[in-house]
């Protein structure tokens, strides 16, 4: 395939990349990347400055899912069935075990095998079937993240084009700058040999001038950017699409007016147009929104797998203040050998005071908080991963999507609340439920003040599981813990 063409100043548009949607991100002030490089006194500085670290930092949906593309190593397998709602039960259902069942072309082929595809993901078995059939039939596909959904679709989209006609014949929707680049990046890999085929942005920054023709035949963009070029600058000739894919649908409902722009660029496609949607989750508001977006669906799901406490010991260590919860956290580092661990504060202020304890005590440790980049997260938990640091301290931002395999102790620092002082049970699961898995055994400590005890309690019934109380105070004790 031809090197991505950026229909306009390439140079602009990149720039605008750092300072785009993640750029309530990124106070380069504030940036702890290179903690291991920033002196104690910085951090200390920033800890009393910053008023608003004492706010729990916020998770945005966006920014989440481009960290678990970035970070993302391999295929997520699931152990779950595919389930398949066909929009015509009494058609044949199929399903591929090989790639060469689909009849690709070869320049597609060969760019699959290039990528390191052996074979169709679970969800791609029943789903490129149905995408690459004849008459083309729409399709709405929910699975976790990381189960090869946009592989899929840009499967669809790279067998569908014809590289003879100079249009764009394939659109695609993503919530903000980033994933459309992500997701152009994975056109360019799979198209690597169909040297015709070429990829344009839609995003902002692209600027293009009126008149132009676009002649590259898939344009991935945001919906904003997308509607103004189709209605406003008549760029794209919405009457010539054929495949139209509407991805991250639970981002793009999160985000104000991408709903509405996403309808109606979705009205003014011709009838024959295939329409596929995709998304990891699939609350109500997901799915009310795809079926207004999605005519006549075949729906495939793949269930997520759940996580569960069962593997996990749990204890909690009575405190007083946050000095003694950091002496219970040393009391635990003298006791037991311990791996890697994951230690959870409920604001961004406590995270990096413990960071600076830590660090003062001799720890290697890194902080991960919401005020850094996507970019700079992605990298701080690579290292991680790459074992250069033993433990990561974080806030909520990262309670969620991290899987690091050898992670077999986790600490609440602080317990998880909601507003309104109620305990975050989604939350607690998902940090806990982050050891213990692939059938090992994970440890978690909770270090709670006194005043915090029922909400402990409450998170014990809730999951029906005991979390027994240790002597913070009491190394032998600690010791005794086998696990
Ligand atoms: N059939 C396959 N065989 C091996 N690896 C695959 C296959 N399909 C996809 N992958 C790889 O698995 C990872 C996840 O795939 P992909 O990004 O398509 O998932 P996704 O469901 O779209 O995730 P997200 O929702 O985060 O976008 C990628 O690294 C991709 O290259």
């Amino acid at each position: 395939m031809a090197s991505l063409l950026w229909g306009g100043d390439a140079g602009a548009a990149e720039s605008e990349r750092l300072n785009s949607h993640f750029s309530n991100l990124n106070h380069p002030r504030k940036n702890l990347l290179g903690i291991r490089s920033t002196t104690v006194r910085n951090i200390d500085d920033s800890i009393d400055n910053i008023e608003e670290d004492d706010e729990d930092d916020v998770v945005d949906l966006a920014a989440n899912s481009l960290l678990n593309k970035l970070i993302r190593q391999s295929l997520v397998e699931s152990s779950h069935h595919v389930e398949v709602l066909q929009k015509d039960p009494s058609s044949p259902l199929y399903s591929v075990k090989t790639f060469e069942e689909l009849r690709l072309k070869e320049d597609l082929l060969k760019g699959i095998y290039a990528m390191g595809f052996n074979r169709p993901s679970k969800i791609q078995e029943m789903a490129l079937p149905m995408m690459l059939a004849h008459p083309p039939q729409n399709l709405i596909a929910q699975s976790q993240s990381g189960t090869g959904k946009t592989a899929a679709f840009v499967l669809a989209m790279l067998s569908r084009v014809n590289a003879l006609e100079l249009f764009p014949q394939c659109l695609c929707l993503a919530p903000t700058y980033e994933l459309a680049l992500q997701t152009g990046r994975v056109v360019e890999q799979m198209g690597k040999f169909c040297v015709d085929v070429q990829v344009m942005y839609a995003i902002r920054g692209n600027r293009i001038l009126r008149g132009t023709d676009i002649t590259k035949q898939i344009v991935i963009g945001t919906p904003g950017t997308v509607l103004d070029w189709c209605f406003k600058r008549k760029l794209i000739d919405l009457t010539k699409i054929r495949v139209f894919v509407l991805d991250e649908a639970d981002v793009m409902i999160d985000t104000q007016g991408f709903s509405d722009h996403s309808i109606r660029i979705q009205r003014a496609l011709p009838p024959e147009c295939q329409m596929l949607l995709f998304s990891a989750t699939f609350e109500d508001s997901v799915w009310r929104f795809a079926e207004r977006i999605i005519p006549d669906p075949n729906v495939i799901k793949l269930r997520k797998e759940e996580l569960t406490l069962n593997n996990i010991w749990q204890y909690y260590m009575l405190c007083e203040h946050r000095k003694d919860k950091y002496q219970a956290l040393c009391n635990i580092y003298g006791s037991i050998t311990i791996g890697q661990a994951i230690i959870f504060c409920q604001t961004r202020r406590n995270a990096k005071w413990l960071t600076v304890e830590m660090i003062q005590d001799g720890h290697q440790v890194s902080l991960l908080s919401g005020e850094l980049t996507v970019e700079q997260r992605a990298s701080i938990i690579q290292r991680f991963r790459d074992g250069k640091e033993k433990v990561l301290i974080t806030t909520n931002v990262c309670a969620r999507g991290i899987d690091v395999k050898q992670v077999t102790i986790v600490v609440n620092f602080d317990l998880p609340v909601k507003q309104g002082e109620e305990p975050d049970y989604e939350t607690y699961l998902h940090r806990i439920g982050r050891t213990g898995r692939f059938g090992k055994k994970g440890l978690a400590f909770n270090m709670i003040e006194v005043d915090k005890l029922p909400l402990l309690m409450k998170i014990q019934d809730h999951f029906n599981s005991s979390i027994k109380q240790l002597n913070a105070e009491d190394m032998d004790e600690i010791e005794k813990i086998d696990y």
